[in-house]
């Protein structure tokens, strides 16, 4: 069986060129779920590189230099396709917000990357279906997002990222928009439902609470890691977390009610970056939509 373990080897990127140049990372080497599934909060001060590298490690951005390797393989030495059909067979992503498809009701949210990989629509809505109700929506698989709460549309985007079994789950400020209650049980939510699925998670965050919350913190500085650490066994919800795969109990709390509130915008890809924008599509449910294609970077076909 093939682990689900990720390891990155002293990674640097920097923006731009001459006086342009932005450094973001700068010799940063970590392993994520070398010992099983984990939860690992990055945190930092604003423009630390936190973003970065999440989108380095999720194969978004080609790093300058050094390397990621995911169950073995080498991103790099992959070609666009492959990477492509990677990120969406066995990666996971959630964002602060405005990810899912604004004209479909949540459970074709759901199934869309099922379908996009050759599933039928049916088979498709019906795990999409299964998933939403475990997450504590199952009345709702026919409201679109703008119809649901902010926790509500972060419960359908987590249940949109686990929905084709990744091995790794990578979140940017999933909580960032929603208020502290709310967002403590998404954050909640997300640790147990990942780990649950027998996936580790990569949460950027700058939230002390949402990194107390997961097993480990790393802390970046100016682009490198300054701390690397379990977080206060006493304070973590992810170290009383299954390690293999069992069926998760995640019921969730009743949704607040917040305002949606404007797409986190990502930084721009590098050299990964023409693959990623030419590889994505419009919705096939629908076939008039036109998803904005730097709000649904999860939207993805090989090629
Ligand atoms: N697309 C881009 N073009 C040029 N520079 C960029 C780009 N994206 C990020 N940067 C720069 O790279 C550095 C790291 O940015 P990054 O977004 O990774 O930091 P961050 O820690 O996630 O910040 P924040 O907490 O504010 O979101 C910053 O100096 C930033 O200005």
């Amino acid at each position: 069986m093939q682990t689900n373990r990720l390891d990155a080897q002293r990674l640097t990127h920097t923006y731009g060129e001459g006086q342009a140049a932005a450094p973001a990372l700068a010799d940063v080497s970590l392993s994520i779920g070398a010992d099983g599934p984990e939860a690992v909060a990055i945190m930092g001060p604003s423009g630390s590189g936190k973003s970065t590298l999440l989108h380095v490690l999720a194969g978004i951005i080609a790093p300058a230099q050094g390397t990621v390797v995911w169950r073995g393989r080498d991103l790099a030495t992959m070609r666009d396709g492959e990477r492509t059909k990677l990120r969406r067979s066995d990666f996971g992503f959630v964002f602060q917000s405005g990810q899912l498809l604004p004209e479909l009701p949540a459970v074709e949210n759901v199934a869309l990357p099922l379908m996009l990989g050759g599933g039928s629509r049916g088979a498709a809505e019906a795990q999409a279906g299964t998933l939403l109700h475990r997450l504590g929506l199952g009345g709702m698989l026919s409201r679109r997002p703008g119809e649901l709460s902010g926790g509500q549309a972060q419960r359908v985007a987590i249940a949109r990222a686990l929905v084709g079994s990744p091995g790794i789950v990578f979140a940017d400020e999933p909580t960032g928009a929603l208020d502290r209650s709310t967002g403590g049980a998404v954050m909640s939510l997300l640790i147990g439902a990942t780990l649950g699925h027998g996936a580790s998670l990569v949460v950027v965050t700058h939230d002390p609470e949402v990194a107390a919350a997961c097993s480990r913190i790393v802390r970046l500085e100016d682009g490198r890691i300054v701390s690397d650490e379990p977080a206060a066994a006493h304070d973590s919800a992810a170290t009383a977390a299954p390690t293999g795969v069992q069926a998760p109990s995640y019921d969730a709390p009743g949704p607040a009610s917040v305002p949606m509130h404007v797409p986190h915008e990502a930084p721009q890809p590098a050299s990964y970056g023409a693959a990623r924008t030419d590889a994505q599509v419009a919705n096939p449910m629908q076939r008039s939509a036109q998803p904005d294609a730097q709000q649904q970077p999860w939207i993805e076909v090989s090629r």
